[in-house]
């Protein structure tokens, strides 16, 4: 449903997206990584028509956004970066002309937008100047507003910057439910945002792809994959750390009176049943016994570039 094919966009003689390549498929949802300025709202802009891709095409339901413009937008619905929309006007207001534009009018258009509002749990501040909104707010009318007309494919920019964490979670729900129909690419600095929507994610840094693969195998690459984190009493830590092959390291006390091993394996191969065998071999019995899937935040700073993957790790944290 959408198609990137070697997207390209300069600015002047700075290449913001370089020969970006990728499909993404109905019931998919892609999450588009990267740390600030890798090119991720660039990208969105031109598969949406808002910017003129300097070489390459995007295509959404099989239409061209250059050559078939209208037709490619009315099958799109996009929440650009930082929601905006018009300041004086109400969410109620906003949404009918939303509709309007869309082409939707009478009982369509009246049941398109309490859909929308009921999805994005409006109701409360539908007649109150958008001006005077909170921030999470404004997202939401934003929100509501690519979804008004039922798209296939919709382009989400940061869709839940601002929100508090009940909002969030309900912004993913919604993304969850309505992805089955849909393809949707979502991006986003909050990396358990990932693990949560996506069945997918692209990495890109300085406007390349860097990874495309599922969460899962994300994690994999992590060199924490497979490891376990063992906690015992500090009377066991001395044999349990002997016991155990491939011990990296002791990771100081949890609580007063215990240790915690983390304890990793050549090859990220799985070691959980062999660490849990050794144990009890030696009677010792684990307060807390944990296998890692892997960290993302590790894998994004090692695909990215180091100056600015702090920016993911320090959001995914906040
Ligand atoms: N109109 C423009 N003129 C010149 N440079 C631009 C323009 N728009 C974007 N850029 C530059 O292109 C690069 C990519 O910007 P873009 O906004 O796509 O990044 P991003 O990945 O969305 O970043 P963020 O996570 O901070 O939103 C940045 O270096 C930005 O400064």
């Amino acid at each position: 449903m959408i198609e990137l094919d070697h997207l390209t966009k300069k600015f002047g003689d700075f290449t913001a997206v370089d020969d970006i390549s990728l499909n993404v498929e109905k019931g998919e949802v892609l999450g588009f990584l990267g740390p600030n300025g890798a090119g991720k709202s660039t990208t969105m802009k031109m598969l949406t028509g808002y910017l003129v891709p300097s070489a390459g095409t995007a295509r959404v339901c099989g239409h061209d956004v250059r050559k078939s413009p209208v037709k490619a937008k009315s099958h799109i619905g996009y929440l650009p970066e930082g929601a905006p929309a018009w300041a004086d006007m109400t969410p109620d207001t906003f949404l009918n002309f939303a509709a309007r534009i869309r082409g939707l009018s009478g009982g369509e258009a009246a049941r398109a937008i309490s859909a929308a509002i009921e999805n994005t749990s409006l109701d409360t501040v539908l007649n109150q100047p958008i001006e005077t909104l909170s921030k999470g707010f404004k997202r939401r009318v934003g929100l509501a507003q690519a979804l008004l007309h039922n798209p296939d494919v919709l382009v989400l920019d940061e869709p839940t910057d601002g929100l508090d964490p009940n909002q969030k979670h309900d912004v993913r729900e919604l993304i969850r439910e309505i992805s089955a129909n849909k393809a949707i690419i979502v991006s986003t600095h909050i990396l358990e945002e990932v693990e949560a929507v996506c069945s997918r994610a692209v990495i890109i840094d300085q406007g390349r792809v860097v990874a495309n693969e599922s969460p899962a195998e994300l994690e994999a690459r992590s060199e924490r994959h497979n490891g376990v984190s063992v906690t015992v009493r500090p009377a066991d830590l001395e044999r349990a750390k002997s016991a155990i092959s491939g011990v990296t390291g002791i990771a100081g006390m949890k609580n007063e009176g215990e240790g915690q091993l983390f304890i990793t394996v050549q090859g990220r191969k799985p070691v959980a049943a062999e660490v849990a065998e050794t144990l009890k071999a030696h009677g010792i019995a684990p307060i807390e016994f944990l296998v890692e899937r892997g960290r993302l935040e590790e894998v994004f700073r090692t695909l990215t570039h180091s100056d600015t993957a702090e920016t993911a790790s320090a959001e995914q944290n906040s």
